[in-house]
């Protein structure tokens, strides 16, 4: 990726009236991204979030046009409990989506249960784990996922990345462990903004009116700072929000009618 001095593209927003078209639109996004990505590369390097993120990919469920052999899935953030527990955003998305499609076991990245007594092991592992996919890291160096997908909590966190936290001025680590997460579990990992803002796509997934007044203060105030404001791919990278229209409902940024 040539990140050179371009300014980041500018966000494109969808909002969509019924929640499946969302999710229709979400799986035919996630589709072309798809295809791309394997035209190029021979693989789709997905990173994927926990709540109400898995919910909304159903529409790839008994898709054939899914190459599940060709998905390598990280975690965008995770909560530190095992594989198992109700609060683990592996356990979700597995419930959710893994379970009932033909995905391999050893295509999905979770971090490594064995560590989770020690944060610090636990992040360097899962940041080996993405060394591995992505080639040797260096100071010059970022993974590129070919999408990310993102949700945004009510307080404008994104990942496990919140307002106000230090984590937000990470910018060395591809990975970070909180254990003061305002929102339980208190122990989690992150994703950073070098790993989130380097990918070639990054996309929210964010419904319903609990959201509506921080989605508008994310376009309409992008200068508060708020952790999902601060996602702005490095140019070419594109930046693409999937809301309906109870969360859109105060926004004034322009939307756009949905289309790959
Ligand atoms: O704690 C988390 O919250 C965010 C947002 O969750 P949502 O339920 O409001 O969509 C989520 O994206 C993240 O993965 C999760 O760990």
């Amino acid at each position: 990726m040539t990140v050179g001095h371009h300014a980041p593209n500018p966000p494109t927003l969808f909002s969509f009236s019924s929640p499946d078209s969302l999710v229709l639109s979400l799986a035919e996004f996630v589709l072309n991204a798809q295809k791309e990505a394997i035209t190029k590369k021979g693989r789709f390097a997905i990173a994927l979030s926990g709540g109400s993120l898995p919910k909304q990919l159903r529409g790839l469920i008994d898709n054939p046009a899914v190459k599940w052999d060709k998905w390598q899935v990280f975690y965008v953030d995770e909560r530190v409990v095992p594989l198992d527990h109700e609060d683990s955003n592996h356990r979700a998305c597995t419930e959710l989506l893994f379970s009932k499609v033909p995905i391999p076991e050893g295509n999905i990245h979770t971090i490594d249960p064995t560590l989770l007594d020690d944060l610090d092991e636990l992040s360097d592992a899962y940041e080996q784990a993405l060394i591995g996919e992505f080639a040797q890291k260096d100071a010059a160096r970022f993974p590129v996922f070919d999408l990310i997908l993102l949700g945004m909590g009510p307080d404008g966190h994104t990942a496990s990345l919140f307002p106000g936290h230090e984590l937000l001025a990470e910018n060395s680590r591809w990975v970070a462990y909180l254990e003061d997460s305002p929102k339980p579990p208190s122990k989690r990992l992150t994703f950073t903004y070098p790993v989130i803002n380097h990918a070639a796509r990054v996309a929210f997934a964010a419904t319903g009116k609990e959201k509506a007044e921080i989605l508008a203060k994310v376009f309409d105030d992008p200068e508060a700072g708020l952790p999902a404001s601060r996602v702005r791919p490095a140019y070419p990278g594109q930046l693409y929000w999937f809301v309906d229209d109870a969360a859109s409902a105060s926004v004034q940024f322009q939307k756009t009618p949905f289309k790959l």
